[in-house]
């Protein structure tokens, strides 16, 4: 049976740590950081997710300001509550729920985020400074992912990394990450062809492709490690429905470990948040 890595602990054991980071930050004289999470329009899950990063803001001790704004807004009004927030001492940490409504540009809003507030690493600078290994704010997801890797892996070095999926917020930020730690990384996606020969070869899998169970047990040699970011809500034959990651999850006894979905990648996204607006707030505090 392959291991099952435990996403909610780990991500509990992290945010332990972050409040215990925030009591010592408050005991020492200063301000709890304060991170503002903005919502556009009303898309369900994205209310769900904000909902609860604002409830796991309060349990650490981060003080948190919601932002909802209408599906109407412009952009010139959303630029212009960053540049307020931007602007606002007692604001570290800057969070705009993606995906944002059509009218609006993502890039821009992304751009317009004062490198050093941007929690998610989205921000061109904070995507170079990754991209060179020079520090900055590494995007939750893919640091996640590598704290539940950490619990596994010993020695990166020389290890076959395959990425599946290329997309910003996971797939080339994790691969950047891995590279970092000298493992051989393959960064493939959905038209990548023979994808499940080059999965074959991998030690360490990380599954961001947003496919619902694309990877099959067939193409995970034994041993290997996986990593499954992907989340997708399915129908069952009886109408109920159920989170399905991009792992045939049933068909992975051989492997080495695996992560569940959901309680796996998931709760370190907010865990790692949550340690960002931290990480954010002792830097605006002593410049370290
Ligand atoms: N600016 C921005 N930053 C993000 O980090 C961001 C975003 N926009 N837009 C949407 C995605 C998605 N995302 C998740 C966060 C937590 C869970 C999570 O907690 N999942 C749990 C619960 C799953 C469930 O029951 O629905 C689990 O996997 O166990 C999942 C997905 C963050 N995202």
């Amino acid at each position: 049976m392959a291991t099952l890595i435990d996403g909610k602990a780990i991500a509990r054991a992290l945010s332990l740590k972050t409040a215990q980071g925030v009591a010592e930050m408050v005991a020492q004289g200063s301000e709890a950081p304060g991170l503002a999470v903005i919502l556009v329009g009303n898309d369900p899950a994205s209310e769900v997710y904000v909902g609860r990063k604002i409830s796991q803001c309060a349990k650490v001790g981060i003080r948190s300001v919601e932002h909802r704004l209408p599906a109407t807004t412009g952009q010139d009004e959303l630029l212009a509550l960053i540049a307020a927030l931007n602007a606002d001492a007692t604001i570290d940490g800057i969070l705009v729920q993606l995906p944002l409504p059509a009218q609006i540009d993502a890039g821009k809003v992304l751009d317009a985020i004062n490198p050093a507030k941007d929690v998610d690493g989205f921000h061109p600078v904070n995507v170079g400074r990754l991209s060179t290994g020079t520090g900055g704010l590494i995007p939750c997801t893919p640091l996640g992912c590598m704290m539940l890797l950490d619990t596994v892996v010993e020695d990166y070095r020389g290890l076959d990394a395959v990425v599946i999926g290329k997309s910003n917020i996971v797939g080339k930020p994790v691969a950047m990450l891995l590279l970092e730690r000298e493992c051989t990384v393959t960064v493939t996606h959905i038209a990548t062809q023979g994808l499940p020969d080059i999965v074959r070869k991998a030690d360490i899998v990380v599954a961001a492709a947003g496919a619902p169970e694309l990877v099959r047990g067939d193409w995970v040699k034994p041993g290997a490690i996986l990593i499954d970011v992907g989340i997708t809500r399915v129908t069952n034959p009886d109408g109920t429905t159920r989170l399905v990651g991009d792992c045939a999850a049933h068909e992975m006894d051989h492997a080495r470990a695996v992560t569940p979905v959901p309680g796996g990648v998931g709760p370190m996204t907010i865990a790692c948040l949550l340690s960002n607006t931290l990480q954010a707030a002792r830097t605006a505090r002593t410049g370290s």
